[in-house]
């Protein structure tokens, strides 16, 4: 399968959202990638479901909710209503996991489970299969620009090795300090889904950067 690329709105410019989302729309990207933070689960805010539900409007792209936020179970109504097509939750951040991926799919959304940089990937066991994505984080969730974290390739590995040995389609999303070369890197190591944030928007052209990642495998 062809990598899928989601930019990462996070580090679009705000006081031109919708120039840059028709960017995206134009562009090669496969889903945009929208952080949603509460200053608890994460030290930081970004933007809420206001904002969604008006990218809603303009927005041609799957919406790919990345939830980084305390109890997400109790938002699964509002994400499911901004239109979303893929619903992250952190696996940190629940305590019934289960039952939240079965409220995101009653809800009408694919469900994924994302993983901070300390989380093993042997906590997937008795889950991956009640997913269609598993994310994970290769930067502390929180702020986009930040370092690539290397262990990321090897947890990469092993997920593919997992997702294979069980026979599932469960695709493996990556999250934070991809570029070109951690890029082909993730891909080589078995990933399918890449975000990319500040690497995308900080270019002089961003939708030629879209282009390239999509073409690195
Ligand atoms: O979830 C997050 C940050 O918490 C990411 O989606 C970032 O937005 C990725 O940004 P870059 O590392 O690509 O700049």
């Amino acid at each position: 399968m062809k990598q899928l690329i989601a930019p990462s709105l996070l580090a679009a410019d705000f006081m031109n959202l919708q120039r840059d989302v028709e960017m995206i729309n134009q562009s090669e990207a496969d889903w945009l990638h929208l952080d949603i933070m509460d200053g608890v689960f994460v030290p930081n805010i970004s933007f809420g479901f206001p904002i969604l539900k008006g990218l809603k409007k303009i927005c041609r792209k799957p919406m790919d909710v990345h939830l980084m936020i305390v109890e997400p179970h109790k938002f699964i109504r509002e994400v499911a209503e901004t239109g979303a097509y893929l619903m992250n939750v952190h696996y940190e951040a629940c305590t019934h996991l289960h039952r939240t991926i079965a409220g995101i799919h009653e809800a009408g959304m694919k469900a994924g489970v994302t993983l901070n940089p300390h989380s093993p990937v042997s906590l997937l066991e008795d889950i991956v299969q009640d997913v269609e994505v598993v994310m994970l984080m290769s930067v502390n969730p929180g702020y986009g620009g930040q370092k690539f974290i290397e262990h990321t390739v090897e947890k990469t590995r092993q997920l593919r090795e997992m997702i294979d040995r069980k026979g599932l389609n469960t695709l493996i999303e990556i999250d934070g300090g991809v570029n070109f070369e951690t890029g082909k890197r993730l891909l080589d190591a078995g990933a399918d889904v890449l975000v990319a944030g500040s690497f995308v928007f900080s270019a002089a052209d961003p939708a030629s950067v879209i282009k390239e990642l999509k073409a690195l495998k």
